[in-house]
């Protein structure tokens, strides 16, 4: 379909979805229309099957998380055209409707600043009128956790955090890449995986010049990851999303535009109530590095070697065409994780996990001032706040193996005193902020926390 004609549609609406329990294949079908016709998309999921067939209680519950999957994942096919109208296909609770209120404004927040479309921040979804059937209440508290993996840091340290405490994790990840296969190869569980297959004609919109951008795409794993736990009939779905995420990148028309948006501990929240409003989980999801800062987290990822051949946080590992074979050495996401992780390794040690030394390279400079805060604002990309990035460096620079990289000698020149001292003050090592961590899962993290701490 024509450029011209996308920009004229006015509605995005979901026609239907389907699951085949036989195969596990879910099919989400959406439609942008307008004046001129509609452009239909098709997105496939395929979650892992189980060994038994479902209950018909199981089946039921699935269900209700695959209907609030179907409207999240539209994102990525509504961006193509951002219509004025978003109409959902069937009446919703109030906490579902603000999770999806939430995912098409404040998740799409990055998209539309950066294609200066306002209206996408002030977008409200057409409900059905209609009630809702209560949904069956599903206890799964006491089961097995689902700890999703991305390949990254992060989640090797919750995986790790709740392998040493005993809750024997099942490794989850969509679309798992080589990276991902190597980390589960390395823990040594056995992992479960979901097929996610977004409509290519999307991929030839975009070719052709469709709208595009970023999208919050943290919500859709982690409602694949909710629906593959309950057809599995495991516990909560345990996420590596720190304290961090949900801090913004820059405030435009007096909105937050923050590139991890789903990531954040507001987007934990509305799910969480979303799921157990319409999907009756009693405890379906939560961060357990919620309360870490990124910088906290490297510590806790030193105390742990046995991954150190195949961790990639690098996004561009991570694309789903040309993907870097592991970090990429020159991105907002490898400086950042390579100055939080030097300060709690050997020289020889990071340089081997990142195959260089970054704090060696002057033509990293300008990409870490960004990083400082010295220059512009936090790049749009997962890396932490300006001021773990000052602790850090401040931590390097009390350091023989380190204070004369040329990068690090360059920055402290750079920084002026009133950053120094609020690095002094820093609280980034003291866990904080709200987070829905579970009691019996609190224990976990804090025994890994006190096993990193020095001397
Ligand atoms: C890997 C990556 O960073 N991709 C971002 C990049 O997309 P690019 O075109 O360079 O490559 P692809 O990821 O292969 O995407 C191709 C197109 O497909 C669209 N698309 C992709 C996934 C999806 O679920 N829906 C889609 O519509 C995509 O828009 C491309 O047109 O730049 C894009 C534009 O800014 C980003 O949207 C791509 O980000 C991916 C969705 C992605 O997976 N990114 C994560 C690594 C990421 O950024 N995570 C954030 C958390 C964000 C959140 O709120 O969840 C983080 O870690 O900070
Ligand atoms: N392909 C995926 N499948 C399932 N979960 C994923 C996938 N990619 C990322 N996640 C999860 O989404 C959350 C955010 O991802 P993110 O990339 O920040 O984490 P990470 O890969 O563990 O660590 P890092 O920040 O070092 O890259 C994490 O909980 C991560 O486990």
């Amino acid at each position: 379909m024509p450029n011209e004609q996308l920009r004229r549609m006015d509605a995005f609406t979901f026609p239907s979805y389907s699951i085949d329990l036989a195969t596990g294949e879910a099919l989400f079908d959406y439609a942008l229309t307008g004046p001129d016709g509609e452009q239909r998309f098709t997105e496939a999921i395929t979650l892992p099957l189980p060994a038994e067939p479902v209950s018909d209680e199981t089946a039921a519950t699935l269900t209700r998380v695959l209907e609030l999957l179907h409207v999240v994942a539209g994102v990525s096919y509504y961006k193509a055209a951002a219509p004025g109208r978003l109409v959902l296909p069937a009446p919703l609770g109030a906490a579902a409707v603000e999770l999806v209120t939430a995912v098409y404004t404040k998740g799409l927040a990055e998209y539309a600043y950066r294609n200066q479309l306002p209206h996408v921040l002030e977008l409200r979804p057409e409900v059905p009128a209609g009630e809702v059937a209560p949904p069956r209440v599903y206890d799964d508290s006491d089961r097995r956790p689902l700890s999703a993996v991305g390949g990254g840091k992060d989640s090797i340290v919750t995986l790790e955090a709740l392998r040493r405490a005993g809750f024997d994790p099942v490794p989850f990840s969509v679309n798992p890449n080589h990276v991902i296969v190597s980390v589960n190869e390395a823990s040594d569980l056995v992992p479960l995986a979901a097929r996610r297959r977004i409509d290519p004609v999307l991929f030839d919109l975009n070719a052709a010049g469709a709208r595009n951008g970023h999208i919050p795409v943290t919500a859709i794993n982690s409602l694949i990851a909710v629906a593959t736990a309950v057809l599995h009939g495991l516990g909560p779905v345990v996420m590596s999303n720190e304290r961090s995420a949900s801090d913004p990148n820059l405030v435009w028309n007096g909105h937050e535009i923050n590139h991890q948006w789903s990531k954040g501990v507001e987007a934990e929240g509305l799910l969480r109530s979303a799921l157990a409003e319409h999907a009756g989980l009693t405890e379906p999801y939560f961060s357990l590095l919620r309360s870490l800062s990124e910088l906290h987290i490297a510590r806790l990822f030193a105390e742990i070697d046995r991954y150190d051949a195949v961790v990639t946080s690098c996004n561009a590992a991570f694309k789903l065409r040309d993907a870097s074979d592991r970090w990429c050495r020159d991105c907002p996401k490898c400086r950042f994780v390579f100055l939080a992780m030097a300060p709690f390794m050997t020289r020889e040690r990071i340089t081997r996990i990142f195959g260089g030394d970054l704090l060696a390279d002057p033509t990293q400079i300008p990409g870490y001032r960004e990083l400082l805060g010295v220059d512009g604002h936090k790049p749009f990309e997962c890396v932490g706040e300006v001021e773990e990035s000052v602790v850090a460096l401040s931590l390097l620079a009390q350091q023989e193996q380190w204070r004369d990289a040329p990068v690090v000698r360059a920055l402290v020149d750079a920084l002026p005193d009133t950053a120094w001292s609020a690095a002094a003050t820093s609280d980034v090592f003291t866990p904080g902020g709200p987070n829905f961590v579970p009691q019996r899962y609190a224990a976990a993290l804090t025994a890994l926390a006190w096993a990193s701490l020095p001397g």
